[in-house]
């Protein structure tokens, strides 16, 4: 199916329709109409019809939404039917909670090997997946497929980090160090801030106390 080019903002809610319709799937729901879709996700039937119309032809007038077809075609273009593997540069509290987190690989993100240069990780596994030296960094990309990194070091290194990494070949940056990393236009970098998200919490609660 020929997809036009989809808005980023678009993009953005794609994986919270997919978590829905997965949830609709699992619950034995077919189909589903715009304004239903609309009650559970709390955003405007409208909004949802726009939504789904850049793709074209998923919904009927009548019928609703067919449940698994939208869940596969949204998993299409979001490029969940592929798999994608990892490696993650920072084997601390993050990386190693990253490394633990199982359910990735559900969606297909394999995580594959961890990187440090502290050398007494140097050796350690963490649900298998092994914590290798910084300086086999390069050998280990170059002789085995990885599509991401996720950066789980302090600043000081993720430039340096992120670096070796494109040059190296890796197009998609999971960051999640606190720095803004400055990359070429062919590299894909999603930040990950929990305390900007917490600062957020923070805005809302002192606004509604005042
Ligand atoms: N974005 C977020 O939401 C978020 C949340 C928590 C922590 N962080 C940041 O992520 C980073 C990691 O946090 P943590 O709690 O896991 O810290 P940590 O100290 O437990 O782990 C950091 C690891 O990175 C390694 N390291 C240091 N320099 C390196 C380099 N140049 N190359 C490879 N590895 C290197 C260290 O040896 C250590 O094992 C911190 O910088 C922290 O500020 C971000």
């Amino acid at each position: 199916m020929e997809h036009r080019e989809i808005s980023r903002a678009v993009i953005k809610r794609l994986p919270r329709y997919y978590r829905y319709l997965g949830e609709l799937m699992q619950e034995g729901v077919e189909r589903i109409s715009s304004g239903e879709l609309s009650k559970r996700m709390q955003i405007t039937a409208s909004q949802i019809r726009q939504d789904l119309n850049n793709f074209g032809g998923f919904g009927q007038q009548g019928y609703g939404y067919n449940v698994k077809y939208l869940y596969h075609e949204i998993g299409k273009i979001l490029g969940l039917d592929k798999t994608y593997n990892l490696i993650i540069i920072g084997a601390g509290n993050l990386g190693q909670a990253i490394a633990n987190y199982a359910n990735f690989e559900r969606r297909g993100f394999v995580a594959k090997a961890m990187f440090d240069t502290n050398s007494q990780l140097k050796g350690k596994t963490v649900r298998g997946i092994p914590v290798y030296s910084m300086d086999d960094l390069e050998d280990y990309i170059r002789n085995n497929d990885v599509q991401i990194a996720a950066l789980t070091l302090p600043k000081a290194g993720a430039e340096a980090a992120a670096k070796r990494l494109i040059k190296i070949g890796i197009r998609g940056i999971w960051n999640f160090a606190h720095t803004d990393l400055r990359v070429p236009d062919d590299v894909v970098v999603e930040n990950v801030h929990l305390s900007e998200s917490l600062m957020r919490i923070s805005y809302r609660l002192s606004n509604q106390e005042e």
